[in-house]
């Protein structure tokens, strides 16, 4: 059993053993993996607590509790970093170089799983967003369980079809989709989202060009606050998706004028990413399904489909925060929609690949600047840039034990920004130059979002499957970039 409990909690960190104390009264997460299950929760800690007295209680609540979450990522009791059934500082060796990205392919399966078990006994569309992680191997993995995906581009739609999703369960969404993009969409039967006046017409357009009729769904705002960082917020009146819900009318009339090329089958909304209450979902369920009645009285009998988007947060702090499960989210918005008698389209990304991952980097030096101590690592904002750009917090641990007393540092990159830290005021021990170090739950929007900034080379991808590893994607090399000039 693997047991990963953030060490802010304890006195000190490094060789945590069962004589560890906590810190102070709190509440804290673990992880506890044996070969058939895995499981995530909370227990509460009392101050000076002993670890091991705790342990004994946690497994006892592990044993009676069914987990939701799982995890397959985790610490062992000496303070070794395992991914499945294998030390991370086994893989680090092997590879030699870093940084790279590690996957856990039961931890892909078990997220997606988890969308299964939501959706089961009604009619739906797991649609993997595939923005958030567009890895082909990671993707045939989905694909090959009956996901659908949700695409951004022609790029993804290729890459889906290369993946074997079946088109017929792929939306192409976007703001700014060009004509082309469209028509292969149009030919290629995946489902469509209005997002504008312009887009229907380049809708219409492709259909006539491919001679097919579209199945459109109409991507409506609903003005709804997801309270998520404003640059990933996207159901507000003043977000650039979407059209403006008082104009639907309009809409309607122009798709009835063109109804041999276009085949009204549903409405989409997507309000965020990173959400954290089921509310946000639920309400924007209501609303959506008060303008499913006004399509339909409008004589659209033919709508079918509520896509409801993605945007389910993760814990990403790994304190245990209560973030809805998948199957709460659906939970709570099953039954109006089968009252309605309609398909959900749920458009998952962060959740199903954002706790497979991390970045594992290593150690170049430690730094002192007179106020501040800066761990300076091989990985950078190229690799991750959600702390740079959103402020986001990534979990960041040592890979193997350490008894140093615990400091505060950042966690900066080689990269001449200042901007390229993975972490600001992290408590950590002293670490050795080399030692491996891992930001953790970078699967979502992070390889997706590297750069070759800095004439950086994009890293390698591994999975872990049980006691094996492969490289899914290697690592960029300098040959690689000079291909695209001229000479
Ligand atoms: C339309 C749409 N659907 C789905 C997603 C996936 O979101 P998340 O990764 O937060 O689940 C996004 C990204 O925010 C999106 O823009
Ligand atoms: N890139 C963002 C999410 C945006 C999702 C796309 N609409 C992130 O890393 O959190």
């Amino acid at each position: 059993m693997f047991v990963f409990v953030p060490p802010c909690h304890f006195h000190r960190q490094g060789h945590v053993s069962s004589h560890t104390h906590f810190q102070k009264d709190s509440k804290v997460g673990y992880f506890s993996v044996s070969k058939t299950r895995v499981h995530q929760a909370t227990l509460p800690v009392r101050r000076n607590q002993k670890l091991g007295s705790w342990l004994k209680a946690s497994m006892a609540v592990q044993l009676s509790e069914a987990g939701t979450h799982k995890s397959y990522i985790g610490y062992d009791k000496h303070g070794f970093l395992w991914c499945e059934e294998l030390k991370v500082a086994d893989i680090l060796e092997n590879v030699g170089t870093s940084p790279f990205f590690l996957y856990s392919k039961s931890q892909l399966v078990s997220n997606f799983e988890s969308y299964l078990n939501a959706t089961k006994g009604m009619d739906a569309i797991i649609g993997y967003a595939i923005k958030a992680n567009n890895n082909l191997s990671l993707l045939r993995i989905l694909a090959s369980r009956g996901s659908g995906a949700v695409l951004v581009s022609g790029g993804e739609l290729m890459l889906a079809e290369k993946a074997g999703f079946d088109l017929h369960k792929t939306v192409l969404n976007g703001n700014g989709k060009t004509i082309s993009e469209i028509s292969v969409a149009v030919t290629k039967e995946c489902l469509i989202n209005v997002d504008s006046e312009f887009d229907l017409e380049h809708i219409i357009l492709s259909s006539k060009q491919v001679g097919k009729r579209a199945r459109i769904l109409i991507r409506i705002n609903p003005d709804i606050d997801p309270q998520v960082h404003p640059y990933i917020s996207t159901g507000l009146a003043n977000s650039k998706f979407g059209i403006r819900n008082t104009h639907l009318e309009w809409f309607l009339n122009r798709i009835k004028q063109e109804q041999s090329y276009l085949d009204l089958v549903g409405v989409h909304c997507h309000l965020g990413s990173t959400i954290r209450q089921v509310k946000i979902f639920k309400d924007a369920a209501t609303i959506m399904l008060d303008f499913v009645s006004i399509i339909r009285n409008a004589g659209f009998h033919g709508l079918q489909y509520l896509n409801i988007g993605g945007g389910l947060g993760i814990d990403y702090e790994r304190q245990g925060h209560s973030i809805p499960t998948p199957e709460e989210l659906v939970g709570s918005i099953r039954e109006k929609v089968k009252e309605a008698q309609l398909t959900l389209i749920i458009e998952p990304g962060r959740s199903i690949v954002g706790n497979t991952g991390m970045l594992i980097s290593r150690v170049i030096g430690v730094k002192s600047n007179g106020n501040k101590e800066f761990i300076v690592v091989d990985g950078s904002m190229a690799e991750v840039i959600r702390p740079s750009l959103y402020d986001a917090f990534h979990w960041i641990g040592l890979i193997t034990p350490n008894s140093n007393e615990l400091s505060k540092f950042d966690v900066v990159g080689p990269i001449c920004e200042s901007a390229d830290f993975l972490g600001k005021d992290r408590m950590l021990p002293r670490p050795e130059e080399g030692s491996g170090i891992a930001i953790m739950d970078t699967g979502a929007y992070c390889y997706a979002m590297a750069s070759n900034y800095n004439m950086r080379l994009k890293p390698a991808e591994i999975l872990v499957d049980g006691k094996q590893w492969k490289y899914i994607r290697r690592r960029e090399t300098f040959e690689d970039m000079m291909h695209l000039y001229d000479s």
